[in-house]
């Protein structure tokens, strides 16, 4: 990615001394929060990305200020829409940003003075009055969606229910960590971060989640280095229940990424047996290393493939007693963290994944043991990328049998209505949204070598 600035104190940059407005932000501040906006709206590259890079070049700006510009680029992603709609559809950056503080934050007038110019100013205060033709709203403006991905929504749903999806998709994330039981317990960890002055209460779903109040910065704090725990959403821990690795067993984590269901899988067999990490991706596996070290791990065994056909995989073919494909997809479950993605996802996007998800999963099915299970997740909300493809993997691979994912999670003290696949939904159980099929390969003769 190209940096968007030069680093250092120049015009724009945020500094301690500047004029601040009512709610602490001063002019260089919305400079600042301008030019990420307008970084982040090529589409170019995730927003999260583009945030990153921006904080790592501006390492004066304080963690306040951070939250500011992350706050009003994310609330823009969320309701561009609706933001177009009232603001023009020809507005930039700058008036987005307006336009957001001045109706979605619902700024009063006083908090512009010193912010913007006396022009802009007349047009906030233009803004403020101007009705927005909430009445003559299709659904996908009112659900702040694309039409395309809205009509997908709504098969299977109705308009209400797509509009609580959409809201609770348009809202902040709460924070949840996971427990590292290798290092710490619940119990322990909640006693600690209570008396560090952090809120926080068990997490409602997942036994090894604390769900914190607020966004706390984390990165420094003792039990966080120490490897007691690491962020995970709670939807996502549940997907490591649904694998439930044991003591001493070979487990594949067969899309592992950066390791955020490794490292749970790894804890949860208590740093014994073998459990392969593989991924196409170098630089997502090279951040995983890092984490096993802080997790105290020594059974994750990080694997670089080229695809899912790689021949370094032959030697595992029926030998692996858990795999876990949480397949690449839209990532559209997680819009209250990467509400860009709306955005930057499309129906051919969307197809592309289908077809590798449907590859992925067969090429990691054949690591199965006779006897062993295998689960297929997403953080998608589509039913093409979810029960699409556990029903075409089913029906092509009568060697494997499904089973309930709710009689899984049940069996661990688990209470959810999961019933056959787990559908989670910010709506529904206040998580990202996650898919998650799971299957049981019967007894019977190993497959047919790949092609
Ligand atoms: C949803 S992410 C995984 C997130 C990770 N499991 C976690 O919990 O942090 C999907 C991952 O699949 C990887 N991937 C894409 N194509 C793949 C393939 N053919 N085989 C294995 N992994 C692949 C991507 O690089 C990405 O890291």
């Amino acid at each position: 990615m190209k940096p968007r600035a030069a680093k250092g104190r120049r015009q724009g940059a945020v500094s301690e001394e500047a004029a601040r407005n009512p709610a602490g932000v001063s002019r260089p501040l919305m400079v600042q929060a301008t030019q990420v906006l307008g970084a982040v709206l090529s589409f170019e590259h995730p927003a999260d990305a583009v945030l990153s890079q921006h904080f790592r070049e501006h390492r004066e700006i304080g963690h306040r200020d951070r939250g500011f510009i992350a706050e009003s680029v994310y609330g823009v992603l969320r309701r561009l829409r609706w933001l177009r709609r009232i603001a023009g559809a020809e507005a930039g950056p700058r008036q987005l940003l307006l336009a957001w503080l001045a109706r979605g934050e619902g700024w009063p007038m006083r908090n512009f003075e010193g912010l913007a110019s006396t022009t802009e100013r007349d047009w906030v205060a233009e803004l403020k009055a101007r009705d927005s033709g909430e009445g003559d709203l299709s659904v996908a403006e009112r659900a702040d969606l694309p039409d395309w991905l809205a009509e997908r929504l709504l098969a299977g749903s109705d308009e209400a229910a797509l509009l609580a999806l959409a809201h609770s998709l348009n809202r902040p994330a709460p924070l949840d960590l996971r427990v590292n039981l290798l290092k710490s317990d619940r119990d322990a960890l909640l006693a600690r971060l209570r008396a560090d002055g952090f809120e926080a209460a068990p997490g409602a779903l997942s036994p090894q989640a604390i769900r914190l109040g607020g966004k706390p910065a984390l990165q420094k704090h003792p039990a966080f280095l120490d490897g007691s725990f690491e962020v995970q959403d709670q939807g996502s821990q549940l997907l490591g229940c649904l694998v439930q690795p044991r003591r001493g067993e070979m487990v594949v984590d067969f899309c592992a990424g950066a390791g955020g269901k490794t490292l749970q899988l790894g804890a949860m067999m208590r740093s014994t047996g073998r459990l392969y990490a593989f991924d196409v991706s170098e630089r997502r596996l090279a951040r995983l290393k890092p984490r096993m070290a802080r997790a105290g791990l020594s059974n994750v065994h990080p694997v670089l493939i080229a695809h899912e056909h790689d021949a370094k995989l032959k030697r595992l073919a029926g030998k692996a007693d858990r795999v876990l494909v949480d397949a690449p997809c839209s990532g559209l479950g997680t819009l209250r963290r990467n509400p860009d993605l709306k955005w930057r996802q499309s129906p051919g996007s969307v197809a592309e994944m289908v077809v590798k998800q449907g590859s992925i999963l067969a090429a990691a099915a054949r690591l199965v043991r006779p006897g062993g299970r295998l689960v297929y997740a997403t953080c998608s909300l589509l039913e093409e990328e979810n029960d699409a493809i556990a029903d075409a993997f089913l029906a092509a691979h009568p060697q494997f049998r499904a089973v309930a994912a709710g009689e899984v999670l049940a069996a661990q003290g688990i209470a959810i209505d999961a019933g056959e696949r787990l559908h989670l939904s910010p709506a529904a159980h206040d998580t990202d949204g996650f898919f998650a099929a799971v299957f049981e390969r019967l007894s019977g003769p190993a497959d047919a070598p790949a092609p």
